[in-house]
Order: structure tokens, then sequence, then C-alpha cells
């Protein structure tokens, strides 16, 4: 005991000499932050005194344009100095919070006495620069800490594997630059840390887990040398955690080469990316950029069609099971995400390449300018070998070619002349300016007509010239129309009934979500893909919702990235993913699978309770932290329902409980709890556009809870009637899987027959 107080003393002297130097370097900082905010100021206000301008002369000019460059690469520089002192400062102070969270004491090979290597969230040298007192996380020492327990030990660095032997790990909770607990840990990191981290409320935002990072987590978050890296996890094993500090990881590692605007997150919804999007900045790093494939493909499809959104299909899969065309429409999302569906395209394309593609007609106020026969014609004039793409471009150059011809003739038509008359006074004045600025020698008032007419042809020709450029010549539409009903392979039995519809909903305007990537890679296959190549690194959440089509399409917009690949076979939950391949069963070349089976969300009760309901769920390994039994409760009306749920959400909070999710099958469903219980109890309804959540009682459709977590879960009706499908299973998983703390069913009748009974 003696001794443990003489070690809590030490630690937290230590304790206070960080916070010492940390407030040195600040002093030191904000006195070099002043000076540079001055220069700054300075340097703006006197920009152009400091610049000699003078253009009498072409010497002069060139002299003058130096001098202003000059001027602005040194304001840029101190206003980058000043940002980076910035970014310091918040580091420094977020350190003076909480300096570190785990220490090792690593006797190196070869080397006198053991180092102590403390780890925070970010690096901190001593007053003269030369030691470091606290360790990066993502340092490559720093894996000591989350790979291994006392004993023999060694770390990956550049230059090789170092060996040694750890005498001592130790995690720390600080707070307010107080020590607050201190524990000497062995195999697993910390138990008790990760305790008190799980047994807390839920939050509306995610959080860091660098201080309890695990072994196997950490294998995802360092792995550098797959270029996919596919996991598969349980519910609750930190698969979005590991992925956001591999993030972090990354920006890091290759800080000189990579940015925040080069890592791309693709997510389940927009509440799941509010929900994570402050992790990053909570280490210190910029958010990378975040989207949801929804969001992808309607930036692809522009005005042109509104695309039908997932939830909507998921919607009708779940609730429209009498309607007569119902198997028809499941035959068609399962077919039409699939490779098959992909190579029927592909065959499509290589037949086009000979004959049968469809132009767009281009007109000129009003009057045919190119008729898609004259294109078409010229189009296939060029030799087969020629690729699709390549071709178009050869077609277009000559149609541009053309155009300025015709633009040239156009110019002088009486037209041009009676629009010129009606022209505002800016466009006068824009032509007065441009004629200023002309060299040559002749009347102004030629020279401004002159201007004028070309600048009123060339509005006529705008957007012909765009279309021309993006080789925007075919009409993908008529061509995905034409392919639907085409001569196939064996495809699915109800081939003409399936089209049919699709048919009905481009009509519509609306594309329906399973045609909506077949559509775009078509285009991209005629059109030449439009590659991202900013991105270097993208990360796939819940990628049990992805189809090997999407997948593959994913593939080509982003071709120079390196990919990690997240899910959950147990809670796939579209149409199309249930029990058939997606990409998370993919099998890709370069790819390393992690599989994670340790839950670390819910308590050991939910977890047991949970994973009775899937195949293969005995696998699932809770972690140890222990609380209430999950409770399922039978009603026979609706009245007795509600009121068990209110009942419920008033002991839950009385217990303290902040955050309680009241779980639906659907939307529909979750709008008719919502009229209900709205009227007794404070309750927020979640819909698909929500983006953010408050603490409270909210009630939401299961597919919009994927991803995050709530204090306590009640699941509003889990009775047969609703969840006794198979392709049910899954979502009721997802949903009860979202409890930390607490699980409650309610039942109208005989529950589902997913419970285990046992
Ligand atoms: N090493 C860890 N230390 C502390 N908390 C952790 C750790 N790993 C996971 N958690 C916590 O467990 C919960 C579940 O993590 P996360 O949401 O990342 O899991 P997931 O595998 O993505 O879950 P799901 O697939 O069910 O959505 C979170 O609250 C997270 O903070």
């Amino acid at each position: 005991m003696e001794q443990r107080n003489e070690e809590w003393k030490r630690e937290q002297s230590r304790i206070e000499m960080i916070q010492q130097v940390i407030k040195a370097k600040l002093e030191k900082l904000q006195e070099h932050m002043g000076g540079l905010k001055e220069g700054v100021i300075e340097l703006r206000r006197d920009f152009w005194k400091d610049v000699t301008i003078n253009l009498d002369h072409p010497d002069d000019v060139i002299e003058t344009f130096t001098s202003i460059k000059q001027q602005a690469e040194l304001l840029a520089e101190q206003e980058r100095n000043h940002r980076q002192s910035y970014q310091k400062v918040q580091q420094l102070l977020r350190l003076n919070q909480s300096p570190y969270f785990g220490r090792i004491d690593f006797q190196e090979e070869g080397e006198q006495g053991a180092e102590q290597i403390y780890i925070g969230i970010t690096s901190l040298m001593d007053q003269e620069d030369e030691d470091f007192l606290i360790f990066d996380w993502r340092a490559p020492i720093s894996s000591l800490y989350y790979d291994h327990s006392p004993g023999p030990a060694s770390y990956l660095t550049p230059s090789g594997e170092i060996k040694g032997n750890i005498e001592l790990k130790r995690q720390y909770i600080i707070k307010g630059s107080k020590l607050k607990g201190m524990f000497d840990t062995g195999v697993t990191i910390g138990d008790q840390l990760l305790q008190e981290v799980l047994g807390g409320t839920a939050n509306t935002q995610m959080k860091s887990i660098v201080a309890t990072i695990q072994r196997e987590q950490n294998h995802i978050i360092r792995n550098e040398k797959s270029r996919y890296l596919v996991v598969q996890g349980v519910a609750g094993s930190g698969k979005t955690s590991a992925a956001l500090q591999r993030a972090a990881y990354l920006l890091y590692r290759y800080r000189h080469t990579l940015t925040s605007e080069n890592i791309m997150l693709f997510s389940p919804n927009p509440l799941f990316n509010s929900y994570v999007a402050t992790v990053l900045p909570e280490l210190g790093e910029d958010n990378m950029v975040q989207t949801t494939y929804q969001q992808y493909l309607i930036s692809r499809f522009g005005k042109g069609f509104s695309v039908e959104d997932s939830y909507s299909q998921i919607e009708y899969t779940l609730t429209a099971m009498d309607e007569p065309e119902y198997k028809q429409r499941l035959e068609g999302i399962r077919f039409k995400t699939s490779v098959a569906y992909k190579e029927w395209i592909d065959d499509y394309v290589a037949k086009l390449s000979t004959k049968g593609l469809k132009f767009k007609s281009f007109y000129f106020r009003g009057e045919l300018l190119y008729s898609s026969e004259e294109i078409h014609d010229l189009f296939y004039s060029f030799d087969t070998d020629i690729s699709i793409p390549n071709r178009l471009k050869l077609t277009s150059e000559k149609l541009l070619k053309d155009l300025s011809t015709f633009a040239k003739i156009e110019r002088e038509k009486d037209w041009v002349l009676e629009e010129a008359e009606l022209l505002d006074k800016e466009d006068y004045l824009e032509a007065f300016h441009q004629t200023q600025k002309q060299e040559e020698d002749f009347d102004d008032m030629e020279q401004e007509e002159r201007f004028l007419k070309k600048r009123i042809v060339s509005k006529h020709l705008k957007s012909i010239r765009r279309q021309l450029k993006g080789l925007q010549l075919l009409n993908i539409e008529a061509l995905y129309r034409i392919f639907l009903l085409s001569e196939h392979v064996a495809g699915p039995k109800d081939w003409p009934e399936i089209y049919e519809y699709t048919i009905k909903q481009i009509d519509n305007r609306v594309i329906p979500y399973e045609d909506a990537t077949p559509y775009l890679y078509l285009q991209d296959q005629l059109e030449g893909r439009k590659a991202n190549t900013l991105i270097r690194h993208l990360f796939i959440d819940e990628a049990q919702d992805y189809s090997p089509f999407q997948f593959e399409f994913l593939r080509q917009q982003f071709p120079n990235s390196k990919m990690t690949i997240l899910g959950d076979m147990n809670q796939a939950i579209y149409a199309h993913s249930i029990h058939a391949p997606t990409l998370l069963n993919a099998e890709l070349e370069g790819e390393e699978k992690i599989v994670l089976t340790k839950s670390y969300r819910s308590t050991k009760q939910i977890v047991e309770f949970t994973r009775k309901m899937i195949a293969g769920g005995e696998l699932i390994e809770p972690f140890n932290r222990n609380g209430e039994e999950p409770t399922v409760t039978e009603v026979d009306n609706f009245e007795a329902l509600h009121k068990g749920i209110m009942d419920r959400v008033e002991t839950l909070q009385k217990k303290g409980h902040e955050t309680i999710a009241i779980i639906c099958k659907t939307a529909v469903e979750s709008q008719q709890a919502y009229e209900q219980l709205n009227k007794q109890i404070d309750v927020r309804l979640m819909k698909k556009e929500t983006n953010a959540y408050e603490k409270g009682t909210i009630i939401l459709p299961a597919y919009l809870a994927k991803g995050i977590e709530f204090d306590a879960v009640i699941v509003y009706n889990a009775s047969e009637q609703q969840y006794g499908r198979e392709m049910e299973r899954n979502l009721f998983y997802t949903a009860c899987t979202r409890a930390m703390h607490e699980l409650h069913l309610y039942s109208l009748g005989i529950c589902s027959p997913f419970i285990s009974k046992e």
C-alpha cells in the first residue's frame, strides 16, 4: 500500500511537471503567435505599399509581377505559420487536460535500463526539444502497448524490428490534470478501464477509443500492406471505431503525402455520418470526406431522374408482401445486383461497338443542327478497333471543329444584330472593356459589334459545346431501355415482368434503386470512366449492404484507392444482400481478411440473448460486463403494448438512462407508434432525412439505427407477424444489438421465433 502511494505521488508529480512544460510551451507559442498575427495584419495592410507598381515597359511589368508574387508568398507563409501554431496550441490545451493514458517500461535488447514510454493522443517533447515526454499513440513504439502484455515483446520500425522486454504496463485515468485512476495491466488492455468506458452512458456522437484499443483492432488500425483490408466483425466489435482510428493512423503515418481530402468514408446514412464526424477532430485531425452511396448516386444522376432511395426499397420489401408484383420485384432486385447482370451489360457494350448506339440530336435555336443519324454515321466511320469512349472523343472533336465554322457564319446573320439591340447595359459595358484590351488598331465601334455578335452566338451554343466537350453524345436512357428489351442469355424466369416494371418507372422519371448502379455502369462503359483520382483511401462501412455489382462500380470510380471494407453478414438487411453474395464475402485479389468475434457494446446478458438469433452466434464472445437480463413481454392489444412501453420508458429514465430508442420495423410503423406514444410521453420521431439526434427518447425504424447505439432499446413490436420471415431475421438482430445496457421487447401476440425460448 505504502509503495502504491509512493507510485501514485510520483505519477501525480510527473503530471504536474508535464503541466509546467505545457504551460511554458504555450506561453512561448502565444508570444510567437502574437508576433505572427501582427505580422499578418501588417502585411495585409501594407501589402500594396511594399510593392512597386510600374507598368510602363515590359521589363517593369515583369518586375511588378515578381514583387507582387513575393509579397503574396510572404503573406501565405506567415498565414500558414499562424495556422500551424494555432493547431499546436489546440493540441497542447488538449494534452493539458489529459496528457496520456498509458505507459510501458521497455527494456530494449542491448540497452542499459528500461525506458519509460508514456503514450497520449499526441506527442510532447521536453523544454529543450530533446526527449519525448509523451509519445503519440500512432508512433511505432506505441504499438507495444496495444500488442503485448508484460514480457518479451517487439515492434516494427521503418528500419526493422526492435526486440526487448516489457517490464511494466500501466494505464491512467487523468481528468482535469488530476490522476483519477491507475492500473497495472496484464494480458488485455485494462479490463478495468474498458469496463469503465463501456459502462458509461451512450453518446450522441461516437468517441475515440485510443486508450483502450484491443490487440485485434490494432491490427486493423495499423495495417499498411493490403490493397483491400476486409473486416468481418460481429455487432459491437468496434469495426467503425477501428475504421476511424485507422484513418487517424494513416494521416499520421503518411502525413507528408496524405491529407484528409484523400480519404473518404461511405457510410450507411446521414445520421451515421454526423454520429462519427467528431472522432477525427477529437484526435486532432481534420475530418475525412464523408458520403453515402445514395448521395453518390444522386450526384451522378443530376436533375434528369429522381433516384429511388434505398430506404424506400427496404420499406417496400418489408411491407408490400401482399402486392401481386412483390415476388417479381424481389427477383428483379436480386438479379440486377448480381455479377450476372453486369455480364449482360458487358455483352451489350461489346455488341454496341459495331452497331446499335443511339445518339442525341442537337438543336440550335429550335432548328436541327446535328441529327442523331448524322452523329451515328460519323461515330461508326471510325475504326472499330478504337474503343467506344475514344471514338466518342474523335466524334466530338470533329463536331466541335464544325461548330466553330458554323458559329462564324451564324454571327453574320440578322437575328444576331436584332438580339444585340436587346442586350443589357452590362453586356455593352463588358464589350467596351474588352475592346479597350485589344491592341489592334480597329475602329472601336466595329470591335464592339464584333465582340457582341460573338458573345450572342456563343451563348446559344454554350450547352451544345459543354455536352460535346463532356462526350455526352449518347442517349443513355434510350440505350438502357433497348438493353432491357433485347435478347439475353438465361436470366430470371419473370424477366419480362421485371423489365416492364423498370420501364414504367423510367417513364415516370424514376430510377429504381436496383437499376441506378447498372445504369451508371453502362454510361461509364460507353462514355469512359469518370475516375476519382484524388481519393487514395476508401472506407466502406456496413459493407454487407453493397452488392458485388456496386463494388465493381466503386472500384472503377476509385481506381487508385486502397480500401478498408467493414461489415457483418448478420446485419445484411437489403433484399439483395440477405443470403446472397455481397462485397463482404467477395474474393478480392490482394485482400487480407480480419475477423472480429468479441462484442464490446452490449452487456454480457444482451450478447448472450441476441447471439441466439443468428446462425453461428455461439462464436460471438461477450465482453465481461454485467447488466440486467433482456425481457420479452407478450400482450394482446395495442393499448397494453403502448402502456407497457410507456411504463418501461419511465423506469429506464428513472434509472438514469439518457438515450432510449424505441425501434420499429419500418417508417410506417414508427409513424404509427409515434402518433400513439407522443400523446403521453416526450418522444421524438427520426426519419431518413434526420441527420443528428439528441439525448432523450426516440422512435426510429431499425434500418436507421444501423451503426448507432443507445443506453436502452425497446423493440416496439417483436411479434411473429412482424419478424417471422427469414428475410426479417437480420433486421431484428440489428435492432436488438443496438442496446448497450438494457434491452426490452414487446410483442403484440406471439413473439418472434428468432427469440430463443431456452
Ligand atoms: N477497444 C475499445 N475500447 C473502448 N470501447 C470500444 C472498443 N471497441 C469498441 N468499443 C465500443 O463498442 C461500441 C461498438 O463499437 P462500434 O460501433 O465501432 O462497433 P461496430 O462493430 O461498428 O458495431 P455494429 O456493426 O454493431 O454497428 C462503441 O461504443 C465503441 O466505443
